[in-house]
C-alpha cells in the first residue's frame, strides 16, 4: 500500500520501518528515498509540532510508494497528539520574539487542526 504526499496532522509521529523502501521525503523539488535499516525508528514533525514551534520545526511533506521492491513492506505508524478540540494551541511564547515574529495564532486544536492539514479534525 501506498500513501499520497502529505504532512503529518499531529506533534509528531513514530513510524518502525524495515527493510522494504518506499518512503519518500520532499525536498524543494525533488523526492528524496528514506533509506530502510532495522532497528531504527522514524520520527516525523507534525503540522502541531510546526505550530508549536513557531515554524522552528517544520513538517516535511513525505509519501510512501507502492510495491517499491520484492520484500513485503510493512511499517506502524503512531500518532501523537492531544486530544480535546476546545484546548488552546500556538507557538510556545520563549519562541517568539522582535527578530522571530509570531508565525501562527494561538487557536483552538481544531481550528489549527483545519488551517494546517486542511481538513476538519473528524476527517470531514
Ligand atoms: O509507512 C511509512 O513509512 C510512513 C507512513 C506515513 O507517512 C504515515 O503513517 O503518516
Ligand atoms: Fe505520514
Amino acid at each position: 500500500m501506498g500513501l499520497k504526499s502529505h504532512t503529518d496532522t499531529g506533534v509528531i509521529t513514530v513510524v518502525l520501518w524495515e527493510q522494504a523502501g518506499g518512503l519518500q521525503v520532499k525536498h524543494g523539488e525533488a523526492w528524496l528515498d528514506a533509506t530502510p535499516s532495522s532497528g531504527v525508528l522514524i520520527v516525523n514533525i507534525g503540522n502541531l509540532l510546526q505550530v508549536m514551534s513557531n515554524g522552528e520545526y517544520k513538517s516535511a511533506e513525505h509519501r510512501v510508494l507502492a510495491n517499491p521492491g520484492p520484500i513485503p513492506r510493512l511499517s506502524v505508524s503512531v500518532f501523537y497528539y492531544p486530544l480535546v478540540c476546545d484546548d488552546q494551541i500556538g507557538p510556545i511564547p520563549e519562541l517568539v520574539s522582535a527578530e522571530k515574529l509570531l508565525l501562527f495564532n494561538n487557536s483552538t486544536l481544531a481550528n489549527t487542526w483545519k488551517i494546517t492539514s486542511g481538513h476538519d479534525i473528524r476527517g470531514i
